[in-house]
């Protein structure tokens, strides 16, 4: 009985002091562009804006060797589009990311009708497949092309209204597009995903997928469906998956996953009862699942980059890097083992 489910308190408290104290009125600046086509027109022709071609986002290395997502002034951006014959104003098809910390705008756009090596001679970058760029970029780049190719893709596909088939007409910042035929509003959309570490308190259980890397291990993922909690979607997923009946559940963090379509994943720990550890794995979902130790876990994390020979027999077990949300799961479990919580 889903009564049964225990969800625990998280145990980990997000600090945000490191935001700076114009927190408030950056995220109120945000939210007027969203609806001030006048003031987001004027934020944009004093901000920056990053490329896309065809979705795959412009990256310059610098002299040291580091990958940075290169941000072109809107004037500088109207100068190289005039440059390689195309109108200036299609700078204003650009769409808004954030604005940083000095309330300057940062928007993106997709330049993919023009010539892709002409870009990239007059940008001095290259245009890289979203994976590579995101798994390439420091910080807080990283997330932020994975929000504009999100957003972009949106666009892309939202062009008609689903109901009337009519085109449909995005605002200035485009964070909706409406149907002018039947005022339906579409905004973009994300589908959400809960990603849960199994524990029977001593182990935790991993899985793989038959398109995963070989020997990469990860948490299991499944999407919401629709009307369902997401302990609901939890309980669901680990049963179909890997046969168990999961007993309690704590909230850890969540994710925006661009990959392959955006999805919004909500990472829990979550436990079964030590007496109901048989694992039954649905090989239509999974190739694999097991029990992994601790030190198993330990020696996988050590592993920064996936294990280079290919032949090793039996792979060597690998975990998704820092990035991933599932990695911030094995991470956690690891030192709830090291460090047990006492419950206060
Ligand atoms: N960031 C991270 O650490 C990780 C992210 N993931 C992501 O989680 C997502 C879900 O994991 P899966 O095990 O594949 O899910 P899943 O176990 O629900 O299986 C996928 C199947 O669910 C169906 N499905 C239902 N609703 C869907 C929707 N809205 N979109 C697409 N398919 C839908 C499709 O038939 C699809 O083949 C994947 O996109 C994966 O990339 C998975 C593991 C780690
Ligand atoms: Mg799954």
């Amino acid at each position: 009985m889903l009564r049964c489910l225990r969800v625990l308190p998280a145990r980990v408290t997000r600090n945000f002091s490191r935001c700076c104290s114009n927190y408030v009125a950056r995220m109120r600046f945000i939210n007027k562009l969203k609806e001030d086509e006048g003031a987001c027109l004027t934020a944009l022709e004093s901000g920056d804006v990053f490329l896309y071609h065809t979705l795959a986002p412009l990256l310059r290395k610098t002299q040291q060797g580091v990958f940075q997502l290169p941000l072109l002034p809107f004037k500088d951006l109207e100068g190289i589009l005039n440059r390689l014959g195309k109108d200036g104003s299609m700078v204003k098809d650009s769409v808004l990311i954030t604005c940083t910390e000095q309330n300057r705008a940062l928007f993106c756009l997709d330049v993919g009708e023009l010539d892709q090596r002409a870009v990239e001679k007059e940008c001095g970058g290259n245009f890289v497949d979203l994976r590579k760029a995101f798994f390439t970029l420091r910080g807080e780049e990283a997330p932020l092309v994975a929000r504009g190719q999100a957003l972009l893709r949106w666009h892309q596909g939202n062009g008609f209204c689903s109901a009337s088939g009519k085109p449909t007409t995005r605002n200035q910042a485009g964070s909706q597009r409406v149907c002018h035929s039947n005022g339906l509003i579409y905004y973009p959309k994300m589908s959400p995903v809960i990603i849960t570490l199994v524990s029977d308190g001593k182990r935790c259980l991993l899985a793989r997928q038959a398109s995963f890397p070989r020997g990469m291990f990860s948490a299991l993922a499944g999407f919401c469906d629709m009307g369902e909690t997401l302990e609901e979607t939890l309980r669901r997923e680990v049963a179909e998956e890997v046969g168990l009946e999961v007993v309690s559940v704590r909230y850890s963090g969540s994710q925006h996953w661009p990959f392959p379509q955006s999805s919004f994943m909500v990472a829990c720990h979550a436990t079964v009862s030590p007496g109901n550890t048989q694992v039954d794995v649905d090989h239509e979902e999974l190739e694999e699942a097991r029990w992994f130790t601790l030190e198993e876990i330990r020696a996988a994390l050590k592993l920064r980059t996936p294990p280079r020979d290919p032949r090793d027999q039996p792979p060597t077990i690998w975990v998704p890097p820092s990035y991933a949300i599932a990695h911030q799961l094995i991470r956690e479990w690891v030192d709830d083992q090291e460090h047990p919580y006492d419950g206060k």
